[in-house]
């Protein structure tokens, strides 16, 4: 039993006792409600500029499937919007429920996704990730909302395929020539905020860029991601399935808007 996860002995209601951080003031998730949103007209569009050939393996880590990249200099960056100079993209993620009325970790006027995906980067201003942790400005992380639909995003099959080599918690398989962009919705429109890691260590060090948009899965995608297990081969099988943090107290902060 890992020092923290989603079970009841484990979950997001305790992992204050390991991570004094979880209990802080500028915590993630959070709901967002449309009335409480700034519209703020400063604020520039963001721009992602991936190198597919940054792609390198993706893992189940008994807690998520994340898709890894080379982040050893600017190969992957994020720029603009709320940000000031070049974020390396270091890995993306999912947060996925028992079934599709729920799952993702922000809340958006009441609603919750089927899933929602981060894409992780860091600042490289700070020296490296671990000394990006511990400032403000040090991650940002680009949140995609999984709605299920009729017409799903295609460009979701590549990481969807792969799920049958990474069933239980330790696989890693070979992820290349990918480019996450595809993932991106059409329109640009996103909220954002300042918070943390939706995760333990809870480090209150992330940017979040959350896109309007969501894009599209269909129920056998998302049952798909629901078959990933949290335990090892030749373990009890435990289904992998709601690792999301439900929303924390907003505590004052002001969550901006680039469109009306
Ligand atoms: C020192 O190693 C560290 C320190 C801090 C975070 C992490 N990571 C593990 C969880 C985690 C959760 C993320 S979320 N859901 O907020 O986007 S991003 C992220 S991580 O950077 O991969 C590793
Ligand atoms: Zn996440």
């Amino acid at each position: 039993q890992s020092v923290w996860g989603y079970d009841s002995d484990n979950g997001p209601e305790r992992w204050h006792e390991n991570y004094p951080l979880a209990k802080g003031d500028k915590q993630s998730p959070i709901e967002i409600n449309s009335k409480d949103v700034q519209h703020d007209s400063s604020l520039a569009p963001w721009h992602a500029s991936y190198d597919p050939g940054a792609a390198k393996t993706i893992l189940n880590n008994g807690r998520t499937c994340r898709v890894v990249f080379d982040d050893t200099f600017d190969r992957s960056v994020l720029r603009g919007g709320p940000l000031t100079g070049t974020y390396r993209l270091r890995q993306l993620h999912l947060h996925w429920g028992s079934s599709d009325d729920h799952g993702s970790e922000h809340v958006i006027d009441g609603v919750k996704y089927a899933a929602e995906l981060h894409m992780v980067h860091w600042n490289p201003k700070h020296g490296n990730f671990a000394g990006a942790l511990k400032q403000p400005d040090g991650v940002a992380v680009v949140g995609i909302f999984l709605k299920v639909g009729k017409t799903p995003k295609p460009e979701m099959k590549r990481i969807l395929e792969e799920i049958d080599n990474i069933k239980t918690k330790g696989k890693e398989a070979p992820f290349q020539h990918f480019d996450p962009s595809i993932l991106f919705p059409k329109s640009r429109d996103y909220w954002t905020y300042h918070g943390s890691f939706t995760t333990p260590p809870c480090e209150e060090c992330i940017t979040w860029i959350l896109l309007r948009e969501p894009i599209e899965v269909s129920s056998d995608q998302m049952a798909k991601l629901r078959s990933l297990s949290k335990n090892g081969e030749n373990e009890p099988v435990n289904p992998l399935v709601d690792n999301w943090r439900p929303p924390q107290p907003v505590k004052g902060r002001v969550v901006k808007a680039s469109f009306k």
